[in-house]
């Protein structure tokens, strides 16, 4: 046999590469569970309990109230039940004739069925109040989640896993659905525990700590089984992060033609399903350890739960406890049997619930530490001058600086152009100018104020931005001009943006004009073309009428007639603000009344346009590569 290089079969291709792994170090590369030991796990149960009930009592109290009565009123019905059921067998297997006997226990018995009716509606009203509170606890966990992330320094995005925390703290969001069903089940089951334990104790004392052995094992099991859940979730979170944002962009409407006419899907699919592969390989890989544990309990708590009903059988034929109270014992047992199981078992899902809801618990304390915290300066109405010092800032996990040393001055009335190859640091040096960003060094001074101690809030009061990757939000029209400025209930200053990027014709063309929902996916909604979009991203900006105006390529998608029209519209109202302009079509740089050339996060030149298409550097050398055709 041999073995050559060259596919043999006609045009065999190697097979596509699978999806990459990824794997972290340092601080969120070990899952927080990994050192717990079982004694530790179960510990965590009351701070869950306090936690779920301080939630729930933020948002319905009444509920919280009901539901708590309800879990005492079932509990102590479920005492009632048995302990007059026991009365009640003591009649039916006494002495005496058949009709004696049943009207003996006819009182019990009317108790019983009353007792029962009660724990029933206790039921019933319990979850009720679960109905209640856990749809509010949902969304109440959600907008925090939202709001964390949106309120983040941006550069938290850059950190390592901090994508990863985001995803399993939605996972925990989403588990809080289970919440209370889990407390409110583990705590009812406790109250029976107890109350039935009570009951099978006054029969005899050896009964409760031989069924309390019986059931633990399952509780241990169960815990173990979360334990090892959990295991397999934290390996797969990062796996689990790439697979859902494929699946966005491989299936959102949007990208459909880029899918579809560059033959993606097929190698798509592959992709998706190799990695929902390797997620399942690691979720089978644990299936072996949770059978084992499962194995190893239920045989041990069946051994003891064969002692208890051997130890039973032994106390009924050696008379040491009568007939009728054998009979008892019986339900007795039965009944404390479920209410054990049932008080590990939820025990166990409450801890399992816990585990997803300590991550969300601690992304939220990562965001809240990653909250901006700059200081309370603010920034007037009108700011004459933005100034640069020496300005360096640098990715987390890059070696080089994106922006290395850049000191500029920008005057109110002034239009800059800034210009540079691909990745020389443009978008990041507006960044640092609106303080989405903040040096590691050097300063940013509005008119004085040093951004790194001004309220960002304050400071994008006074910015517009046009990026790179605007939005294309699905909301109407009219939001999309005004989102980040609702300014009136008045649509005059909305046209004039619309007019002052030429979309009025669009708009008014539109099936509701400004009143459409531009979300082509739902019904009544509207789609814009790539240019429209671009040309209402800078209406946004145009309509907050700022002191600064920055627009990062915002012609790239535009007819010669939009581009002509924005660009004298910027030229229009650039006496009352700063306008910076990032631009890759050098032509467009001649409204600037300076250009500044950045090459590896340095200004390499600045100057006005004459000036640096005649200096013969870089600014005039992608000039005429861009006049070579
Ligand atoms: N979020 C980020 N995390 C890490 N590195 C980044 C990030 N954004 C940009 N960079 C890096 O910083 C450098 C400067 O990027 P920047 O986006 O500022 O360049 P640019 O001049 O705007 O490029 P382009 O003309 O392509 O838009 C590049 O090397 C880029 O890889």
């Amino acid at each position: 046999m041999t073995v050559t290089d060259t596919p043999s079969t006609h045009g065999a291709t190697p097979p596509p590469p699978p999806p990459a792994t990824i794997s972290y170090e340092g601080e969120f590369g070990r899952n927080p569970l990994a050192e717990a030991g079982f004694g530790a796990m179960c510990r965590r149960l009351p701070g869950v309990l306090g936690h779920t009930l301080r939630m729930a009592w933020a948002v319905d109290r009444t509920a919280v109230v009901l539901l708590l009565v309800c879990q005492l009123l079932t509990g102590a019905a479920a005492a009632v039940v048995l302990a007059f059921t026991a009365r009640a067998l003591h009649h039916v297997l006494g002495t005496g004739s058949v009709t004696e006997r049943l009207h003996g226990a006819l009182p019990a018995l009317v108790v019983v069925a009353v007792a029962a009716g009660t724990g029933r509606v206790g039921g019933a009203l319990a979850a009720y109040a679960d109905g209640r509170i856990t749809p509010r606890l949902m969304t109440e966990a959600d907008i925090a989640l939202v709001t964390a992330v949106c309120r983040v320094e941006s550069a938290a995005y850059g950190e390592a896993g901090f994508a990863d925390r985001q995803e399993a703290a939605e996972v925990g969001a989403t588990r809080t659905r289970f919440m209370v069903q889990d407390a409110q089940r583990f705590l009812a089951a406790a109250i029976r525990m107890v109350t039935a334990g009570g009951v099978i104790t006054a029969l005899h004392w050896t009964m409760l700590p031989l069924l309390l052995l019986a059931v633990l094992p399952a509780g241990v099991g169960a815990v173990l089984s979360a334990r090892v859940d959990y295991e397999t979730h934290y390996l797969t979170i990062a796996d689990r992060n790439v697979r859902s944002m494929m699946r966005w962009w491989a299936t959102y409407s949007r990208f459909g033609d880029e899918v579809r006419a560059n033959g993606m899907t097929g190698y798509l699919v592959y992709w998706y399903r190799a990695l929902s592969d390797r997620i399942d390989r690691r979720a089978l890989s644990a299936a072996p350890r949770v059978l084992r544990i499962s194995l190893a309990t239920s045989a041990l708590g069946g051994l003891f739960l064969l002692g208890t009903w051997g130890l039973l059988a032994w106390l009924a034929a050696t008379g040491r406890v009568a007939l009728p109270v054998a009979a008892t014992a019986v339900v007795a047992v039965q009944t404390t049997l479920a209410a054990l199981g049932q008080f590990v078992l939820h025990g166990a899902a409450l801890f399992h619930t816990s585990l997803y809801l300590a991550d969300m618990r601690s992304f939220l304390d990562q965001a809240a530490e990653r909250a901006p915290r700059r200081g309370p300066a603010t920034v007037p109405e009108r700011v004459d001058e933005i100034r640069l010092e020496d300005v360096v800032y640098r990715y987390p996990g890059r070696e080089q600086p994106a922006v290395d040393g850049v000191s500029l001055t920008l005057r109110r009335g002034e239009i800059l152009a800034v210009v540079g190859e691909n990745g020389s640091g443009k978008s990041t040096l507006v960044k640092l100018i609106t303080g989405i960003l903040l040096a590691d060094r050097g300063r940013v001074l509005w008119d004085g104020i040093d951004l790194a101690g001004a309220d960002p809030d304050a400071v994008w009061k006074r910015t517009a931005l046009v990026p790179q990757n605007y939005a294309r939000w699905p909301l109407r029209a009219r939001e999309n001009v005004t989102l980040g400025q609702p300014r009136t209930f008045d649509d005059a200053p909305v046209w004039q943006a619309v007019d002052a990027v030429g979309l009025r014709e669009t708009i008014e063309g539109l099936p509701k004009q400004l009143d459409t929902l531009l979300a082509k996916e739902w019904w009544g909604g509207a789609e814009l073309s790539g240019g429209q979009w671009q040309r209402l991203a800078c209406a946004r900006a145009l309509y907050r009428r700022t002191p600064l105006l920055v627009l990062d390529e915002p012609t790239s998608q535009m007819d010669p007639r939009g581009e002509h029209r924005i660009l004298l519209e910027i030229k229009r109202i650039a006496a009352e603000r700063m306008t910076i302009v990032i631009t890759h079509q050098l032509q467009n740089t001649r409204l600037a009344d300076r250009i500044v050339v950045l090459r590896n996060g340095r200004v390499a030149e600045q100057g006005t346009y004459e000036e640096l298409a005649a200096a013969g550097g870089l600014f005039a050398e992608l000039l005429s590569l861009s006049e070579d055709r």
